[in-house]
């Protein structure tokens, strides 16, 4: 898309106005998709789609099947290695050569920590003096993690990095709060992993030294990890794995995923091998759990909660309580815990403060819950019956590009998948009733572009990063019992990531009136346009308020401080945002 003039255009093209009200009969309970209206008129191919390409049934339905995610390859370390393990051309290549890696984008410069005045707040709760690094270089990270650094082409650290380094550093426990696709992935990875190199030898269980065979019934051993990082979604504990294997390479440090509906008995096999970073959901790590001879938490010095305040929602707590107390069976006390997100109500912060060391650091980057500037939000007016031609519509009449649509129930899914892969358009779709078989192929076709459109549910709102998707499409706003504006603003950070620019598009109609006052203050927040149908929501007072993790007596500070931006809404902090009872369980 080339300016935003264009892609403005296409949008009105799209929207069917509230002043021109469309017999909208639908029951207010009913969520069936309306029966079809009139055809498309355009052509995908006219427009630059490419075809589309069915789901390849033979190749992931082969019982033989091995590419599961969990297998990929990753450096393996031999014992005659001293510290720094030699070049691998062809696994360096799959690594870090992929045009399928997130690039910084041109506006990267406002996700940077040195800039005066700086584009977001910076709140940084410790009784340490944090001494921010500047660059990479400040850090004093191990020399093959600042070579795999290189390697994935991060030249400067953002903010979050910037501040989490130090902090882990002095060996604090730490709350990270900072927008999506602001690289909070790396701002645990790279001091845990650059911490643990450099003793990898003293700290790592035994392993087998797999460059003089594998055989499981000889070799096996209990996988004793050192960092645990649990997260909600498969997708999302692949995709730490990869980077994890980015920034283990060369090092004796194993990493290792695990997570549900993929094969128990393959994933064992890789924890038997050796573990040291073992990545996962819920449900599969607690499985293992139970094996101990397959795996055991006693070593663990790192644990890691990704996501945090969705693992920290009372549905999922006595699981959660058993995850963090299996990591307690270190008798070391040296054991640190971190928790991530791009929200973090003061709820969670609570919770998670039952967790954490009492001298733990808080850093915040930006209001919790914020969105980042480069996405540009557009609101448009679609009456539900005709919301999948609008979307056809709005597809057909912009640019090709990678394009996450989002709706809200699993069937509706299917059918609009089904829809829009009937009408010609190269889609794929993924959802949490989808064998992993399918969900895997799904992520796959979409991150390399076979498929550059993908129809999800929520179970896609958090953490996934794929290169260039310049476009988030909310067909459904996300209802208060799916997060509300906060699962929005999860939704729309799958684009616009690490300074790149984005454009998200939601279909609003009177449905969606629940959501507005936090739509509209959002809007705001960013300095978006606010349509005419919203104005109504525009809050009376002159300044925002939002439910946040400020304290009492912060809130009380910000009142007092006519010149904040922002300040905490009381009403609003019994309310709870993140109550997910969405469409598909984050426990894998
Ligand atoms: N310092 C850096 N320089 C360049 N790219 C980076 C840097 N740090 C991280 N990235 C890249 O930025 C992208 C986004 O990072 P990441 O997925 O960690 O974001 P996030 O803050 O966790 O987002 P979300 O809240 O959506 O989970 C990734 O592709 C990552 O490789």
């Amino acid at each position: 898309m080339d300016s935003w003039g264009e892609v403005n255009d296409a949008l009105q093209d799209v929207t069917n106005k509230p002043d021109e009200p469309v017999a909208d009969n639908h029951d207010d309970d009913d969520e069936q998709m309306p029966a079809e209206v009139d055809k498309p008129a355009r052509n995908p191919r006219d427009a630059g789609w490419t075809e589309p390409v069915p789901f390849r049934y033979e190749t992931w339905t082969n019982k033989d099947f091995t590419g599961w995610a969990s297998a990929a390859a990753r450096y393996e370390w031999k014992d005659e290695y001293g510290d720094v393990g030699p070049r691998n051309d062809e696994l360096e290549k799959q690594l870090f050569g992929g045009e399928f890696m997130s690039r910084a984008g041109h506006r990267f410069e406002d996700l940077k920590q040195s800039r005066e005045p700086e584009p977001y707040s910076v709140s940084i709760e410790s009784e340490l003096k944090l001494q921010a690094i500047a660059t990479f270089d400040d850090a004093g990270l191990h020399p093959v993690l600042r070579q795999n650094l290189e390697l994935c082409m991060y030249v400067w650290p953002t903010a979050i990095q910037c501040y989490t380094i130090p902090a882990l550093k002095e060996g604090r426990d730490v709350i990270g709060i900072a927008q999506t696709g602001s690289g909070k992935t790396g701002a645990f990875l790279i001091p845990i992993l650059s911490k643990l190199m450099g003793k990898a030898k003293k700290l790592a269980a035994a392993r087998p030294n797999i460059a003089e065979g594998w055989n499981p019934k000889e070799h096996a051993v209990t996988a004793e990890p050192l960092v645990l990082i649990v997260c909600p979604t498969r997708e999302l504990a692949n995709q730490i794995f990869d980077d994890a294997r980015r920034l283990c390479y060369r090092s004796m440090l194993r990493p290792c995923v695990v997570y549900g509906g993929a094969p128990g008995g393959l994933q064992r096999e890789e924890l038997q091998k050796g573990c040291d970073i073992l990545i996962g959901t819920p449900g599969r790590i607690l499985d293992f759990m139970r094996q101990p001879r397959v795996l055991s938490l006693r070593r663990v010095r790192y644990t890691v909660i990704d996501e945090a305040d969705e693992l920290l929602q009372a549905d999922w707590e006595a699981d959660f309580n058993k995850l963090m107390a299996g990591g307690d069976l270190n008798e070391d006390s040296d054991h640190r815990y971190l928790m991530f997100s791009a929200s973090f109500n003061k709820d969670c912060r609570k919770l998670a403060a039952k967790f954490l060391s009492k001298d733990y650091v808080r850093i915040r980057i930006s209001r919790p819950g914020s969105v980042v500037q480069h996405i540009h939000q557009e609101v448009l007016w679609v009456d539900g019956h005709r919301k999948k031609e609008a979307l056809y519509d709005l597809l057909v009449d912009l640019r090709p590009t990678r394009t996450l649509i989002f709706v809200n129930s699993k069937k509706d899914v299917d059918f609009i998948d089904d829809y829009l892969f009937n009408h010609g358009l190269p889609t794929t779709s993924m959802h949490g009733d989808r064998l992993q078989q399918e969900r895997e192929d799904a992520i796959r076709s979409f991150r390399t572009a076979q498929c550059p459109i993908m129809i999800t549910t929520g179970v896609s709102a958090r953490g996934l990063d794929i290169v260039n998707i310049m476009h988030v499409i909310n067909f459904d706003l996300p209802r208060a019992a799916q997060g509300g504006i906060t699962e929005y603003m999860h939704r729309i950070g799958r684009t616009a990531r690490i300074g790149n620019e984005g454009l998200a598009t939601s279909f609003y109609n009177d449905r969606d009136e629940e959501l507005a006052p936090d739509l509209v203050k959002l809007l705001m927040e960013s300095n978006q346009p606010i349509p005419e149908f919203l104005e109504s929501f525009r809050p009376s007072e002159a300044k925002l308020s939002f439910d946040d993790d400020t304290t009492d007596s912060e809130a009380e500070d910000a009142k007092e401080d006519n010149n904040g931006a922002w300040a905490p809404d009381s009403d609003d902090d019994e309310k709870g945002d993140n109550n997910n009872e969405g469409d598909d369980a984050p426990w894998g």
